[in-house]
């Protein structure tokens, strides 16, 4: 049975519900209320004359703009013993479904976006993880990394089908650096050595969105809506992600899932830690100052090519989860260990290398779609093909770069632009034109800068300083020259 078309409902019509979309089912008490739950609801009194026996089913609605919302329909017969039977093969089947979640680990981090956090999960998320007889074991962190280390060293991760953290782009990182490391540390895998193949982590992860950007949420799902993303994470709407793994001299940094970006959004993000106090304001804020700075970095970008890949960034077709899906991302296991070789021995392939001014150096491994910016920063990367859209904005007129900026709010080009290209990659290198030294990279880990930043050229004058910050995924990496491979379900991130 994999849908409900049956009875009459309340309103004296026939419904049709998918049951992979049921999220529970009540009986409804003869004397016109519910069994189950205790909230009563009056029945209309021909129905309940004609059809004394009825049962209510909740599920998904999908409504505006990839919203989804729970919606109730109540199915009316003459029979109890056949109501019951029905209510009896619905649970059934919503048992059989196994990609459903059961039991949930949820991570709170009460001070992302508008410190809402608390509240949303309270009021949206658990009467629906509730509804869907989920159950829940919540931790409202207190600290940055709470969740991370929590994950890494004492969450009896056995206990769970899935962890959920509610937050920003910052808080999903923290899980996912939680989640791999352990799985990693329990399998002897060494993360610093780039070449080393990592294990895949069995646990799901969710996010409901309660950040400043959300474009982890929103690249998926196509909306930064709480009850949405509850709902894809009841029915096990997985998504795999493609993640990457950033080193340094062979030192593992960070894994990043959306956007690693040098220059514009690194100098951009270091401003704006320092302004947390205003809420996701801070990133128009420092936006503004950092594009009035108008900094530029000489380096050294070499990259793969990623060659035999379906698409290029310049493509029409839009990558997201769930049936608003243009294109399903999940290659299959031949490509994938293809992709997998062909990570292992880089050289087997060109790399390509472009020296030069940059403005920015961005790799969005996804869309990084956003509600600043609807289509993204590369709105063809898709989310689980191995590849990252590796994205160079050179030295222009700030005329010129900020065009380029509002083209990401509108339909127009962002890359068709004299000054801006962009390639699909499998792994890149960026070289800072100038070594950084040890003490600088410590003084800048510390949150310092350096006289030794300003421009080494021309010492006396106040143009761009030799090196920026990179963003990784809202969090900033003080090392300027990095290395970066692209992984698909190597580390097995499944997002709902
Ligand atoms: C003059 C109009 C300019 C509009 C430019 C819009 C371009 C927007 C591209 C946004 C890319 C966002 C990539 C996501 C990055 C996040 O990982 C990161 C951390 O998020 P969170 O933890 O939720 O705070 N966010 C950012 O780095 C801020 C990007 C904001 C860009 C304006
Ligand atoms: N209880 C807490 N107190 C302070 N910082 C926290 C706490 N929990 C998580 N964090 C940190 O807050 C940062 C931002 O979190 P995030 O949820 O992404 O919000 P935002 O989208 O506003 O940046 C993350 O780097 C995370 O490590
Ligand atoms: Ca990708």
């Amino acid at each position: 049975m994999s849908w409900l078309t049956f009875f009459i409902t309340s309103h004296g019509t026939s419904h049709g519900v998918s049951v992979s979309e049921i999220l529970a089912v009540r009986e409804l008490d003869v004397d016109c209320g519910t069994k189950d739950d205790g909230r009563w609801q009056k029945m209309p009194q021909k129905s309940t004359e004609a059809y004394p026996y009825a049962f209510t089913v909740s599920y998904v609605e999908r409504a505006w703009q990839h919203r989804w919302r729970c919606s109730d329909v109540t199915f009316h017969c003459l029979e109890g013993a056949l109501c019951q039977q029905w209510v009896q093969t619905i649970r059934e089947q919503l048992t059989a479904l196994t990609s459903r979640p059961k039991h949930l680990l949820v991570y709170i981090n009460p001070y992302g976006g508008k410190q809402q956090g608390e509240r949303i999960y309270e009021q949206k998320v658990a009467p629906l993880f509730t509804l869907a007889s989920i159950s829940t074991h919540v931790i409202v962190t207190e600290h940055a990394n709470h969740a991370r280390d929590h994950l890494r060293t004492e969450a009896e991760l056995k206990k769970y089908d899935g962890v959920v953290c509610v937050g920003g782009d910052g808080m999903f990182s923290e899980m996912v650096h939680g989640l791999v490391s352990r799985t990693q540390r329990d399998n002897g895998v060494d993360q610093n050595s780039p070449e080393e193949k990592l294990v895949p982590c069995t646990l799901r992860i969710g996010i409901i969105p309660a950040g400043s950007t959300d474009c982890i949420c929103y690249a998926t799902v196509g909306i930064n809506d709480p009850v949405t993303s509850a709902l894809h994470i009841i029915v096990g709407d997985a998504q795999p992600m493609d993640v990457c793994s950033v080193h340094h001299n062979n030192t593992f940094l960070r894994y990043s899932v959306s956007l690693l970006g040098y220059g514009f959004y690194g100098d951009m993000l270091a401003d704006s830690e320092r302004k947390r106090w205003m809420g996701p304001a801070r990133y128009d804020f420092s936006g503004f100052k950092t594009f009035l700075t108008h900094h530029y970095y000489e380096g050294t970008v070499s990259f793969l090519p990623a060659t035999d890949i379906l698409g290029t960034p310049r493509d029409k077709t839009r990558c997201r989860a769930g049936y608003v899906l243009l294109y399903k991302c999940n290659l299959s296991n031949n490509i994938h260990n293809q992709l997998c070789s062909l990570v292992l021995y880089p050289h087997v392939w060109g790399w390509r290398v472009i020296r030069g001014k940059f403005l920015a150096i961005n790799a969005a491994s996804m869309s990084c779609a956003c509600p600043r910016s609807p289509k993204g920063l590369s709105p063809a990367a898709h989310l689980a093909d191995g590849t990252t859209d590796l994205i160079l904005v050179r030295k222009c007129s700030r005329f010129n770069f900020l065009r380029h900026l509002l083209r990401h709010t509108s339909k127009y080009d962002q890359f068709d632009m004299t000054f801006v290209e962009v390639h699909r990659v499998r792994r890149f290198r960026f070289t800072p034109r100038y070594c950084q030294s040890d003490s600088e990279l410590d003084l800048r880990e510390n949150g310092k800068r350096l006289f030794s930043q300003i421009c080494r050229d021309h010492p006396a004058c106040s143009c761009s300083p030799a090196y920026s910050s990179w963003n990784c995924d809202g969090e900033i990496l003080p090392h300027a020259a990095i290395e970066v491979g692209c992984f698909y379900n190597l580390i097995g991130v499944h997002l709902w």
